[in-house]
This record gives C-alpha cells, structure tokens and sequence, in this order.
C-alpha cells in the first residue's frame, strides 16, 4: 500500500487562488481526513490527487510514481492512476444492475470474464451486498447504495481510495452507522485512504490523522485528538468542536503560566503557555465547555481560575447539562454532568484547560455560525 506525497500544490481559477502551497504525506495504510469548511479547497486537492483537475503548480506522487509535476510538465491521466474514487452523489449507473455497476470498470481495465466474475463476488461480499447483486440502484437504500459505490471502487484493488463526502446524503442514525462500518472496513483491508469531508465528528472518528483546512490554507495536521486538545489556531479550536473565546490583555507570563485579564470582565485568567508574548499583548483565551466546572457559589474551591457568575440557561441534552453562563459581556458555554444548579454559581478551570493564542482573534460569531451549520 503505498505512501501519497503533496508538495507544493497551488491551484488556481482564473485570478482566484482555491489551494495555496499545500503540502503532506499520508503513510501507507493510512485514513487521512482533509477537513474544512464549505469552498475551503478539500475536493480540489482530492481531485487533483485523482487527476480530475490539474494544479497550477506543485507535484503529487503515490507509491514513488510521479502523478503530477508541474515543473517537468508531467501529468498521468485520471484513467492510469489506479485510484479509487467515491462521491457523494455515488454516480451510480441508473439503467445498470449492481452487478453491471461493476463490470464497467473492470471492461474498461480489459479483465478476464472469469477474474471478473470472481472480483465482482469478493468486492461485493466485503461490503456486505452478494445478494444483491441483481438489483438496479433505485432498488436500494441510501446506505446500500453507498456500498455498491465503495463496493465499485475497491472492484480493481485500486492503490489509494479517494472519498469526497461519501456519507453526507445519508440521514443521522445511518451515517453514524456506515461511519463504524467504513472504519472497520478500512482497517481490515488496509488500504490507504484521502476522506474529504466538512463534518468534524465524521473527522474525529475516522480519521488516523486530520489535515484542517481553511480558505486554501492547511492550517493544521495532527491526530484528532492532538487537533482537538491543541488546535493550532483560534479558528482550528472553533471549527472542530464547540469553544468559548474571551480576548483580553497578558499581564505577565511566569513559570509557564499567563496571566490574563479579560476584556469586558476586568476578571484575570491563568492559562499555560509557552507563546512568547509581551505584557500589554492582546490574546484570546479559548476553553472547551466541557473543560469548565460548576460549583454552587457557596462551594468551597481551589484552582487556578474561579470566576463568580450565573446561570442564564440550562438544557437537558440526554446524559449531561449545557449551561449558558454570564461572564461579564460574554455567554459561556459549560457541558456538565450535573443539572441542579442555579442562580449564582462558581465557574472553576485548571490553566491547563484553557488554551492561548496571539492577538484578538475570536472567529466571528457569524465564522462559527457558518462553521457549525457546515459541520
Ligand atoms: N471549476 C471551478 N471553477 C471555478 N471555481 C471553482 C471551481 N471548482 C471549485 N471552485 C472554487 O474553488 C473553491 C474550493 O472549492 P472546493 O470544491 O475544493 O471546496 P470544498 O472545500 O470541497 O467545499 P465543499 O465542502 O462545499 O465541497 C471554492 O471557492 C469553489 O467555488
């Protein structure tokens, strides 16, 4: 299974620049996730990985093989890359059989009628469909209709699996389902494998490692864990889950700890960080809800941050609370377990748990809007 390289990729239409210097290498066998909201440039670079459109400059190599390389004026045709691709339409033959679905490209690749037969039975039978095999495309479920896709692009044992947002027409509950089903799959075949996709649960779970992209930028690539406990910006921290965002000024930084006071509060914060930054600085302190506590006002508590506040709201959402607290100006967020508080309340949070960035930059609440209807 082979190793994909990008470096350099820059592609543009027109006067407009859609991918901007993006390089990485995903590892043999792995499942690499580009990520990103809406018209941020993923299908461009999968589609350049597939050679469905042409960079403007940069290279792309799988398994050694050049694909693409603008400065030596090479590029290998869609047709002889050997990759298998799925859409989120699935782009299923209508008027064709499962079964003719997936004698089509392995007509095109001039295989023998009896390996064909045998092919077609194993891709079939790993995503679960023998049975179906005579049945036309509106004869079957969302979801099955998926794995016939899945089931025709793996058919010619393609090197790498390329998926554009192939779970996205599915409803919740199935989605869900084929995401367990994808990754067990993926794992078990060991096929390396580009997933695009715009929803950050879909990213976490799946993925070996994320690449976030932002506006043609890669802004960060890291195991999902790595991307949700250290983005590497304001912007990666409110796109992949939910975050709490207050700008204020550094005071000092010692011992690895800032101390910030917080726009609008006058309250001071202590956040661990190692930015090399100056008092008088402006930040922005991110915290994810569920790395707040609530105490009752009256609770005796230590820490290195307890803010007085109150609660605004409460919601019950199956297994835990989400409180809205007032903080100053600000409304923050808080996911606790528990739901009998009110009224005054004590906000606690370790330095640790919050995160540190330069300059005033909270994503507007407009980005994240955006963000989370795209997600
Ligand atoms: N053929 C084209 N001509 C002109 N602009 C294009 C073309 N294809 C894509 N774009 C633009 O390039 C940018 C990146 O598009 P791309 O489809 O790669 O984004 P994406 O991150 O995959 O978004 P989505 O999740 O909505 O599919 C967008 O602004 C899009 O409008």
């Amino acid at each position: 299974m082979p190793e994909v390289q990008v470096s350099g990729l820059h592609k543009k239409f027109g006067d407009v620049t859609v991918l901007n210097d993006i390089n990485f290498t995903i590892r043999e066998g792995e499942f690499f996730t580009l990520l990103g909201p809406s018209g941020c440039g993923k299908s461009t670079t999968l589609n350049c990985i597939a050679g469905l459109e042409s960079p403007t400059a940069g290279s792309i190599t799988v398994d050694g093989v050049p694909f693409v390389d603008t400065a030596k004026k090479l590029y290998v045709p869609t047709e002889e890359r050997n990759l298998g691709m799925v859409f989120q339409s699935y782009a299923l033959w209508p008027h064709m059989t499962v079964e003719a679905n997936l004698v089509m490209p392995l007509a095109i690749r001039k295989v023998s009628k009896e390996e064909k037969a045998v092919r077609i039975h194993e891709a079939l039978d790993t995503v679960g469909l023998a049975h179906l095999k005579d049945r036309y495309p509106h004869q079957l479920s969302g979801g099955q209709q998926q794995r016939v896709a899945l089931a025709r692009a793996l058919v010619y044992s393609p090197s790498v699996l390329l998926l554009d947002e192939p779970l996205s027409n599915l409803d919740a509950k199935l989605r869900e389902q084929s995401r367990a089903w994808l990754k067990r799959l993926q794992v078990e075949l060991g096929i390396t494998t580009v997933y695009v996709t715009h929803d950050q649960d879909e990213a976490l779970s799946l993925s070996d490692r994320i690449a976030v992209m932002f506006e043609g930028n890669m802004t960060q690539i890291g195991a999902p864990a790595e991307i949700y406990e250290r983005p590497a910006t304001a912007a990666v921290a409110a796109f992949v889950g939910s975050c709490n965002f207050f700008t204020g000024r550094l005071e000092e930084t010692r011992g690895g700890i800032a101390r910030v006071r917080l726009d609008n509060t006058g309250l001071v914060v202590k956040v661990a960080s190692t930015l090399a930054l100056s008092p008088g600085d402006a930040v922005t302190v991110a915290v994810r809800p569920e790395r707040l506590t609530i105490t009752p006002a009256s609770a005796d508590v230590t820490g290195a941050n307890v803010l007085d506040t109150s609660v605004l709201t409460r919601s019950y959402v199956g297994s835990r609370y989400e409180y809205g607290l007032k903080l100053g100006t600000n409304v923050v967020q808080v996911i606790s377990p528990t739901g009998n508080l009110d009224g005054d309340v004590r906000l606690v949070f370790d330095a640790d748990d919050a995160l540190l960035y330069a300059g005033s930059n909270v994503p507007s609440a407009e980005a994240q809007e955006l963000m989370t209807v795209a997600s």
